[in-house]
């Protein structure tokens, strides 16, 4: 049988060389909050008044059998198992290790394996939504052990999903990389449970349709909203053209940033069912494969999604103007990543995509 950890009581007084079992945390209303003793601190003589100062009359002091593990050992042990690329962690506190994000990109976490994760008795996993853009120390995680001490099973259980999950992502890279399977790029793959992927720098071209602007009756609103966004991600906007509502000029621009090399184009205005509204009949014609005309999330319903060769073509509605958060702030990272738009990611996004309107 296995011998249970020893948690042994001890008054203060009597506590003086043996080890502390657990972090001590002292409050001070308003002026200070945090670890007065850490776990494992030897206790000296001239530490009973301030052990007596937080109310501590008893305490615990530790002795592990085989098998178990102190709640930081087990945080620690589960933050490694799932920590991918970019990620840094902290040192375990009070049970607790925190991965943050080391580099400004596109936070990927597998959902499935999280669950998987949670459903194990003791462990906590608790992270942000996978494909939120994140900036250099945001956390993205947080791993903690619920008792003080834990037995081997539950923190070996989380090892052994986590190294089942690392191989199924490899065995998909490699059957992505065989001839002929579609480029997709979705999973974590290689890079870990909890990672972050890198943001390119794309070469974007802007077209803005709408006789309006065209011809100067009002002015463009679009261009500087486009360009801020583009920009905060690391790439640029290489030009901006403006058209009349007219698919010949509009595929004419097309056709001209594709002989630029742009990574990426961006067409404004025209996208609903006015019958000046020509973006999407124009992206067609262009010879794109459509991914999809019309996107399940509000504001951005309009969008169109749609691929030219390996460039991605985008149609993008006028509330992308007005309103800080539309299907184009969820695509637009997600390209910049390096990932292709397929139809099942235009699909998902309903589910929880009404943000307005
Ligand atoms: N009957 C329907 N009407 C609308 C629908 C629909 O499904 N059925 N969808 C609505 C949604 S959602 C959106 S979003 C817009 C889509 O707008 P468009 O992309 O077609 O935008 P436009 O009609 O070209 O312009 C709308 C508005 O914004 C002004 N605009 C356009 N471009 C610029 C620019 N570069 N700078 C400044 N202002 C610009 C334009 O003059 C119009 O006033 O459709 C809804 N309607
Ligand atoms: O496409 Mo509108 O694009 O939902 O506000």
């Amino acid at each position: 049988m296995k011998a249970e950890p020893m948690l042994r009581e001890v008054k203060v007084e009597e506590a003086v060389g043996l080890v502390l079992a657990h972090d001590l945390t002292q409050i001070i209303p308003g002026k200070f909050k945090g670890r007065l003793f850490r776990k494992g601190h030897s206790i000296k003589e001239s530490d009973i008044p301030a052990l007596l100062s937080i109310g501590k009359e008893h305490i615990y002091v530790l002795e592990l059998a085989g098998g178990y593990m102190h709640e930081d050992e087990a945080a620690l042990r589960l933050a490694h198992a799932v920590c991918g690329a970019n990620v840094q962690q902290t040192e375990p506190h009070e049970g607790k290790v925190t991965l943050k994000a080391a580099i400004h990109g596109l936070a990927k976490i597998d959902r499935t394996f999280v669950h998987a994760v949670n459903e194990i008795d003791q462990l906590v996993l608790s992270t942000i939504r996978s494909d939120t853009v994140v900036r250099p120390g945001q956390p993205l995680a947080g791993t903690r052990v619920i008792p003080l001490v834990i037995g081997e099973e539950p923190v070996a259980r989380a090892e052994g999903l986590a190294a089942a999950h690392k191989e199924l992502a490899a065995a998909q890279d490699k059957l992505r990389m065989s001839p002929g399977a579609a480029e997709r790029d979705h999973t974590t793959a290689g890079a870990g449970l909890i990672a972050v992927k890198p943001l390119r720098s794309l070469r974007v071209g802007l077209i803005t349709t709408g006789s309006e602007v065209f011809k100067g009756r009002i002015e463009d609103r679009f261009g500087p909203i486009v360009r801020a966004k583009v920009e905060a991600l690391g790439s640029q906007v290489i030009d901006q053209r403006f058209t009349p509502d007219d698919m010949d000029a509009i595929g004419d621009e097309i056709r001209r940033f594709l002989g630029l090399g742009a990574d990426l184009i961006l067409v404004t205005g025209g996208m609903s069912v006015d019958p000046d509204d020509r973006t999407p009949g124009a992206i067609r014609r262009a010879g794109a494969r459509i991914v999809s005309y019309g996107t399940p999330m509000l504001p951005g319903s309009m969008l169109m999604m749609a691929y030219i060769g390996n460039v991605p073509v985008m149609g993008l509605p006028g509330c992308v103007m007005h309103d800080p958060y539309t299907s184009f702030d969820v695509l637009l990272p997600r390209i910049c990543a390096g990932e292709t738009i397929v139809r099942e990611d235009i699909t998902a996004l309903g589910y929880g995509g009404l943000h307005g309107c």
